[in-house]
């Protein structure tokens, strides 16, 4: 878009050769004429010479001339002027050379702007002829329109005025005479009304005429004014050629402007701009002036619009009404003709009449005549010829009397006729007359009908229009107090939208408020709740130690119950269901589903099927220990088979369970006493399988073992292995060996195990460096045979045995603890070796822990209610207090400790010395077992080093 664009080839090869003989240099710019002959504007180099006073000859002068000329200044000046003036010159230079550029710059930007009105300038043009085009056309088609309905609206208006006029000489016409005779003129009211429509009809067209003539004369000077746009735009349209060419031709010549070239082009492209400024906005008031004269056309035409159809209408009706009323004028019509007709009938008898009468009186007249022509003949008789004649005159008398007699026959005939035509005109006449003022009275009737019809309908409308007016008057009374009530309503409604749109925020405030209340609430009763289970739970930790001393004073059998977790031999499907579920606050309750219902069994202890070897040993613990002070313990798991009784008694290598625990936990108390105590732990393996002892520490295994009475007191099994202990390590090698030896003694270690009783016998003996005594104290830990009924296993043979042993044994368990917590004086121990053997540790002074093991699926369900029965009986036995066995080792005495115990004593406990009486654990013979461990004849002795490692388990 820049100055190549006005670069056409033609214009610009025109343009050279215009100006090429005239302009040399580039350094010109228009061409100014002198005279005829066209001469350049003087130079930058002349005029900055006469500023210097250098040249004063500006005049112009030929090419020729002005090289040499110059050279000539330019050698003047390079003589006159000094190198500073040159400096200053060249700085002038260099400044007007800067204010050309941006002059240069600034008339490039101009011409860019009158480009861009230019084209805004055609568009604008395109628009508006566009605009014009539509506008022109509208005009016509409603100009078009607008003729085609005067067109109609005339040949309608003289169509109607034909029928006017018919009407008007049809009534005023040939009829109005007749009409006059009849009475049948037709009232003038009807005729006078028809005429004024006409004049009214008339006079509508007079206004649509001059109503068209003024739309026709704005359509006009709408016209004219679309002719006048046309020319202003043909005559902007020439500007705009007009200003196309200079700009090119100052195109071409700004090349190479000269500052005064250009300060004038500048000049003259602003008062270009100027002009096609106020040009556009002429345009624009022309265009708007147009927007506001077809709006007004347009608005004019919709009246006119309106007018005619308003005038069509009413012609319409008209024309309706002129059909009806020629209708009744056709009737009216009719009927005169009737009467005509009438009429002429009766005059045609008239007529007849008439004649008859003039035929008569003619005859009368004819008379005379006759006789005196018959006189005549009767004077004429006498002669024969005469006589003759007469008688022919004679026969023409008698003729002519019959002629007469007929004449007068019809004479009286006609008179009689005539008489009764006459009598019929009268009749006719009086009928007509009758008729006539029946029809006048008819006429008259009709019209008092039609004007009290009238009456009527008015006074009707009247009252109709009252009771209207009534109506609305109610009505608006009505719409008012309806309004009142509607504003009243909306009021109302607002109130309730505004409350309802409030309602929100306000439940949502109030139930923030709500939630923060009840919140507090809650936080409240929570903390009190939390308070209240604080307390429930120091509670029940109180309780539970005031049973545990209460148990202790007692001498109580504690019982514990550990519910083992589901496994795989558990099964599938309902059997497997869970029916154990414990007590969120009680740890002592356990709930067994059994039957559809639950039965709650309480215990000393819950362990679930989540609880670890850990925790279970925790609570085991203290009692466990207490053997270190001088108490026989007795730990024994009872329950069916599967139950998780070895789990719990010895647990797994990664996990060990309480036997291995107590002998972890009885080293690290010892440990813990210092060098104030000496103690020797001894431990013995062995097992009660089918009412057999067998000592699993020992070199024979099969060697029946019996359990003897010391006669200075306590139990004893003579040839039972003791080996010493000084570490777990040592433990774990013993149960090793015990394990090896169960093992070779079975070919089903797992079968065998459930069907024997296994028994682990720690004794401790403790010495006191300080005080000279010594405490023994024994802890048995037993691992029961499965308890389920034998009655149900159906077995036979060996097993029929076994499970007699086992039943048999636990039986007597069962009569021991149900004797013990009669108090009876006889305790069946003996019954048993298991019961016997426990002797010690079921009754008098020892302190006794059952663990109940139960299974938590359905179909072990009877036996667990049956062992939580066992354990409930168990829990209910009073051994009495707890004793500990104390020896001076002075004089030997035995003291036997009666104060209630409680759990171990912990290290450095001080311990009551008394007189010594040995019920420590029966003498025990001992013999050397293979397995290197060094078994002791005494209690006392002290333990070998076991010489291998094994794992912990020794059961299985
Ligand atoms: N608390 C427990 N956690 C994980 N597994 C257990 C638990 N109690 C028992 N078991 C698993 O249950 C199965 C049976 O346990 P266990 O052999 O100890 O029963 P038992 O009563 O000693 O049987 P038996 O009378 O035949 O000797 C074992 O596989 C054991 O690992």
């Amino acid at each position: 878009m820049m100055a190549s664009e006005f670069h056409t080839p033609s214009t610009y090869d025109m343009l050279s050769k215009k100006h090429s003989p005239v302009f040399k240099t580039p350094m010109t710019y228009s061409p100014r004429i002198v005279g005829n002959k066209p001469v350049p504007s003087p130079s930058r180099q002349d005029l900055w010479k006469k500023e210097l006073g250098l040249n004063d000859d500006l005049e112009p002068q030929t090419d020729s001339d002005e090289n040499s000329e110059e050279d000539e200044a330019e050698e003047d000046v390079n003589r006159h002027i000094s190198q500073v003036e040159v400096i200053s010159l060249q700085k002038q230079l260099e400044q007007r050379n800067s204010q050309r550029d941006e002059l240069l710059l600034l008339v490039k930007s101009h011409r860019d702007k009158v480009r861009q009105y230019k084209s805004k300038l055609e568009r604008e043009e395109n628009n508006k002829r566009q605009q014009l085009k539509i506008l022109k056309k509208n005009y016509d088609i409603t100009i078009q329109e607008k003729d085609n309905l005067i067109s109609n609206l005339q040949s309608l208006a003289e169509e109607q005025e034909n029928k006017i006029l018919e009407l008007e000489q049809r009534l005023l016409g040939g009829n109005h005479e007749e009409m006059k005779t009849t009475g049948l003129e037709l009232t003038s009211g009807a005729t006078r009304k028809l005429i004024e429509e006409v004049k009214r009809l008339q006079n509508d067209k007079f206004t649509l005429t001059s109503q068209l003539s003024s739309a026709q004369t704005e359509v006009r000077t709408c016209n004219e004014i679309i002719q006048s746009l046309q020319v202003k735009i043909s005559k902007l349209e020439n500007d705009n050629d007009n200003l196309s060419k200079p700009d090119k031709v100052q195109e071409d010549e700004v090349t190479y402007p000269c500052s005064t070239d250009t300060e004038k082009e500048v000049e003259l492209l602003q008062t270009e701009r100027q002009q096609l400024l106020e040009e556009l906005v002429e345009l624009k008031k022309a265009r708007t002036k147009e927007a506001t004269v077809y709006k007004l056309a347009s608005h004019r035409q919709q009246q006119l619009e309106d007018e005619v159809k308003r005038l069509k209408q009413k012609l319409d009706d008209q024309e309706k009404e002129a059909v009806e009323r020629e209708a009744a004028i056709q009737q009216k019509k009719e009927k005169e003709q009737q009467v005509i007709v009438l009429l002429s009938e009766k005059q045609q008898n008239l007529h007849t009449i008439c004649e008859l009468q003039a035929q008569i009186t003619a005859l009368q007249a004819k008379e005379p005549e006759v006789i005196t022509k018959v006189k005549k003949v009767e004077v004429q008789v006498e002669s024969e010829e005469l006589k003759t004649k007469y008688a022919v005159s004679q026969e023409q008398i008698q003729e002519l009397t019959k002629i007469n007699d007929e004449v007068n026959n019809k004479l009286s005939h006609a008179h009689a006729r005539v008489l009764e035509l006459e009598t019929q005109l009268q009749v006719a006449q009086a009928d007509f007359e009758l008729m006539t003022s029946s029809l006048q009275e008819k006429l008259n009737q009709s019209h008092a009908e039609k004007e009290i019809a009238i009456a009527e309908a008015s006074k009707k409308l009247q009252q109709e229009v009252d009771r209207l007016r009534a109506d609305h008057s109610t009505f608006c009374q009505k719409l008012d107090t309806t309004n009142n009530s509607f504003s009243q309503l909306i009021e109302s409604f607002i109130l309730l939208q505004k409350k309802a749109n409030s309602f929100p925020h306000m439940i949502k405030s109030t139930v923030s408020q709500v939630k923060i209340e009840v919140c507090s609430a809650i936080a409240d009763i929570d903390t009190y709740n939390q308070e209240l289970v604080g307390k429930y739970h120091r509670e029940m930790q109180l309780r539970k130690k005031y049973h545990n001393e209460l148990v202790e004073l007692k001498g109580n059998i504690r019982v514990f119950c550990r519910v083992r977790p589901k496994i795989k031999e558990d099964g599938t499907g309902s059997q497997a269901d869970n029916v154990i579920s414990f007590d969120r606050d009680d740890d002592g309750l356990i709930y067994v589903e059994s039957k559809g219902r639950s039965q709650t069994f309480e215990v000393d202890r819950v362990f679930s099927e989540n609880s670890t070897q850990t925790e279970v040993f925790d609570e085991v613990k203290s009692v466990a220990i207490s053997c270190i002070d001088g108490f026989n313990v007795c730990i024994f798991a009872y329950g069916q088979t599967g139950s998780g009784k070895t789990y719990t008694m010895e647990g797994t290598l990664l996990d060990p369970g309480i036997n291995q625990r107590a002998l972890q936990e009885l080293f690290h108390v010892i440990e813990e006493r210092g060098l104030d105590w000496e103690y020797t732990v001894t431990v013995s393996v062995l097992e009660i399988y089918n009412e057999m002892i067998r000592d699993l520490l020992g070199d024979d295994i099969s060697f029946k073992m019996e359990v003897k009475m010391n006669p200075e007191g306590g139990l004893y099994i003579p040839g039972l292995s003791y080996v010493n202990v000084a570490s777990v390590e040592d433990v774990n090698k013993v149960f090793v060996v015990g394990q090896k030896n169960r093992a070779t003694a079975t070919t089903n270690m797992n079968e065998h195990s459930s069907r024997s009783h296994a028994l682990l016998c720690v004794t401790v003996t403790g010495e006191n460096k300080t005080t000279k005594t010594r405490t023994t104290g024994k802890l048995n830990l037993v691992d029961l045979a499965g308890s389920e009924r034998v009655s149900k296993s159906g077995a036979d043979g060996a097993r029929l045995k076994e499970a007699q042993s086992i039943n048999k044994s636990l039986a007597c368990l069962g009569d021991v603890i149900q004797a013990l917590r009669a108090k009876q004086s006889y305790i069946p121990y003996r019954n048993s070796k298991l019961t016997y053997l426990l002797q010690d540790s079921l009754g008098g002074d020892s302190k006794t822990l059952m663990l109940v093991q139960i299974a938590p699926v359905r179909k072990n369900e009877g036996e667990t209610i049956c062992s939580l029965n066992f354990a409930q009986r168990v829990r209910n036995v009073e051994l009495g207090a707890a004793t500990r066995k104390v020896e001076k080792l002075e004089n030997g005495d035995v003291e036997v400790d009666k104060t209630p115990q409680k759990s171990s004593s912990g290290p450095g406990t001080p311990h009551k010395v008394a007189p010594q009486r040995d019920t420590s654990c029966p003498a025990i013979s001992h013999r050397i077992a293979s397995q290197n461990l060094t078994k002791t004849p005494t209690s006392s002795s002290k333990p070998s080093t076991p010489q291998h490692k094994s794992t912990p388990g020794w059961k299985k």
